[in-house]
């Protein structure tokens, strides 16, 4: 994102906006968006790497209504997380645990295509997970500027973090796949660096609530040293945001 003289400090860096007052419409809004970009993947199957946290879970659960859930080719999607807090699958902060009892269990999507960080120590679970991404894609897809997902969803903390890179924390300058976070207060995290999460066709922002309403004016402002104005993708960025979050932004 630049910060020039041109740059509007009302404006974030998007392809496509979307703003609502209305939770079930900025929800709507996402799963269309989504679907449609997944939908457009032809002849191989389609790959998504999703956020844990408490934004997504009302569009995980309405991609398992019965309105969605007939909607998708789920035999022709692949699953992964962008990020994992060390703790069981059982665990309510456990990013796939959430989004396997919202969404994932019910759909009729192979589970040899969901992806989950390993529930192992962070260490560990990090070189596992690096080794299973590089398994799927080849270790040298990323480099050969071949977006490695179809579609990236993120969040973004009160502080900045996105997936589980956190201001000043080491894993921002990680070129590993898969890199472990060390927390000050536990649990440990597994993310994927930010080289990973910018190989995307398309990457979008999901963001609600007062909390979140000065992180995204810092974003929007310009403010490079937040790790979620670090993604520096060149496919599409799309932001989702209520109007609590975005309050005047354009
Ligand atoms: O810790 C995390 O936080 C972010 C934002 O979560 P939210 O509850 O404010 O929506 C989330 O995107 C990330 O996956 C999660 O591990």
């Amino acid at each position: 994102m630049s910060g020039g003289a041109q740059h509007d400090p009302r404006a974030l860096p998007a392809d496509h906006l979307v703003v609502t007052d209305d939770a079930a419409h900025l929800t709507a809004a996402i799963a269309c968006w989504m679907s449609d970009r997944l939908a457009s993947v032809r002849g191989r199957a389609a790959t998504i790497a999703i956020s844990g946290g408490r934004t997504p879970l009302a569009l995980y659960r309405l991609l398992a209504s019965p309105a969605w859930r007939g909607s998708f080719a789920w035999n022709r999607l692949h699953v992964f997380w962008c990020d994992e807090r060390c703790v069981p699958l059982a665990h309510p902060e456990n990013n796939a645990g959430a989004a396997q009892a919202t969404w994932l269990s019910r759909v009729p999507i192979p589970a040899t295509h969901l992806h989950p960080v390993p529930e192992l120590p962070a260490a560990q679970a990090a070189a596992q997970y690096d080794a299973q991404l590089k398994a799927h894609y080849g270790a040298q897809h990323l480099d050969a500027n071949r977006p490695l997902f179809d579609v990236v969803l993120l969040g973004i903390g009160a502080d900045g973090h996105t997936a589980s890179l956190f201001p000043g924390d080491p894993a921002l300058s990680a070129r590993t796949w898969a890199c472990a976070v060390h927390r000050p207060a536990p649990p440990d995290r597994v993310t994927l660096t930010l080289p990973v999460l910018a190989s995307t066709a398309a990457l979008a922002f999901v963001v609600t609530g007062k909390d979140k309403h000065e992180i995204v004016q810092r974003i929007a402002a310009g403010d490079t040293s937040l790790p979620a104005a670090q993604v520096q993708t060149r496919g599409e960025r799309a932001w989702f945001l209520d109007r609590d979050a975005a309050g005047e932004l354009a």
